[in-house]
């Protein structure tokens, strides 16, 4: 097992600022109550399809802009900064700290409910359950369609702040908490962890084109907070295969990634199922009854899973009306070649479950394997 955490001076300023609240936190600052009003009036008057515009309605603002989180002093603008500032997102709202999903409830509630396919309030995430790769065949046994297929979760280590709110020293801590659980990996898992510091820019730059690495400088990230002290505490690990990855401090604490060349869902799954058991035993997860696995982004939380395929489909390409029709009907979401906010490039969308909560982890797998193999069908229908 891992040496335990030593005495920390910034946990111990944590804890007494948690054991001295007596509920509520500090009062928001008039510079970002300022910062707040105008920024949600220019919200407003936009043409945003965010889901933080859908639901930040008048009411909820003015019911919400004081709040702040008990243990961090999270503010309502560190939730929505990045969706007042790009008004392109599609969602525009993450959790500085895992108590913002419940002192900002009524704007993240409705958000999560519209995203994950109506996960309502009153609902609970079910136990884990990560049935077995088996079931998944391979979804494209002549190659003729899938290029590659990548299963990822995320998870937060427990008792840690999400990005906005970590120090530089505890990126520093959970780097080497994270990388020393890493490098005691053996058998399939076995590699080596590359801190991004340090990074030459030419292997770093391959390694994003090559889908491997998190890419540099995503400004909703950034202006959500989640990029200070960048590149401190953010790394990668490969195994030997280069099949089995895990990303160290993007936008969550963990981001563990199974992939490969082809269409074999089943044996990509299982791999990325072992990786996380494997992690699981040096490492405490941080896990909510209600929610699940506990993420920065609302969009990733529950089972934390996106199974994506990057396929070649020419003839749905080229009626995207038709694509979308059956990627809403399969709960799929579709993405360009270099992951989200990109465009396809030679033809190669990436499609993956888009919800992720309120169902197992199984299930979300088995919703992208019955939705792939609907638009493969599709596709060979239009070709007769
Ligand atoms: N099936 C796949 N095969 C190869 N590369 C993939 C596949 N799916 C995603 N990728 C690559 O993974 C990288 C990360 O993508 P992206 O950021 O969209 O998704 P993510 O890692 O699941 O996280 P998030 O949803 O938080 O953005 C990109 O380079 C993307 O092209
Ligand atoms: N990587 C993610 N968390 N993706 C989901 C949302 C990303 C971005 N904040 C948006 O609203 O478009």
């Amino acid at each position: 097992m891992l040496r335990l955490r030593p005495f920390r001076l910034e946990t111990f300023k944590v804890f007494c600022r948690h054991a001295s609240k007596t509920g509520g936190g500090k009062p928001v600052d008039s510079n970002a109550l300022a910062q707040l009003e105008e920024g949600y009036k220019k919200l407003v008057a936009s043409n945003s399809k965010s889901l933080l515009k859908k639901h930040l309605k008048k009411d909820i603002f003015d019911n919400l802009k004081k709040k702040t989180t008990p243990s961090f002093n999270s503010s309502l603008l560190d939730c929505i900064q990045s969706g007042l500032c790009n008004h392109d997102s599609g969602v525009g709202i993450y959790a500085p700290d895992a108590e913002a999903y419940k002192t900002f409830a009524d704007l993240f509630d409705p958000i999560i409910e519209d995203y994950h396919g109506g996960f309502k309030k009153t609902d609970k995430h079910p136990e884990s359950c990560f049935g077995q790769g088996k079931d998944f065949a391979n979804l494209d046994p002549n190659n003729k369609y899938i290029v590659s297929t990548r299963v990822r979760c995320g998870r937060s280590v427990k008792n840690f702040p999400f990005n906005p709110c970590l120090s530089e020293f505890e990126y520093a801590e959970l780097e080497c908490m994270i990388s020393g659980a890493l490098n005691t990996m053996s058998g399939q898992y076995k590699g080596g962890y590359l801190p991004l510091c340090g990074m030459e820019k030419s292997v770093q730059q391959k390694l994003i084109d090559e889908h491997f690495l998190f890419k540099e400088g995503d400004r909703f990230l950034e202006t959500a907070g989640a990029s200070r002290f960048w590149p401190i505490g953010r790394g990668i690990y490969f195994n030997e295969a280069r099949n089995f990855l895990v990303w160290v401090n993007e936008e969550d604490h963990i981001r563990i990634i199974s992939m490969e060349k082809g269409g074999d869902l089943g044996k990509v799954y299982d791999r990325m199922l072992g990786g996380v058991e494997a992690l699981g035993k040096y490492l405490q997860f941080s896990r909510d009854q209600r929610l699940g696995y506990l993420t920065f982004c609302p969009t990733n939380l529950g089972t934390t899973i996106r199974a994506s395929v990057h396929i070649k489909l020419p003839n749905l390409t080229a009626n995207p009306e038709e694509m979308q029709k059956l990627a809403t009907k399969y709960n799929l979401q579709v993405r360009g070649t270099s992951g989200e906010h990109t465009e396809a490039k030679g033809g190669v969308h990436d499609i993956s479950n888009k919800r992720r909560m309120g169902l197992t982890e199984y299930e979300a797998v088995k919703e992208m394997y019955d939705g792939i193999r609907a638009l493969i069908d599709a596709e060979n229908k239009v070709c007769k």
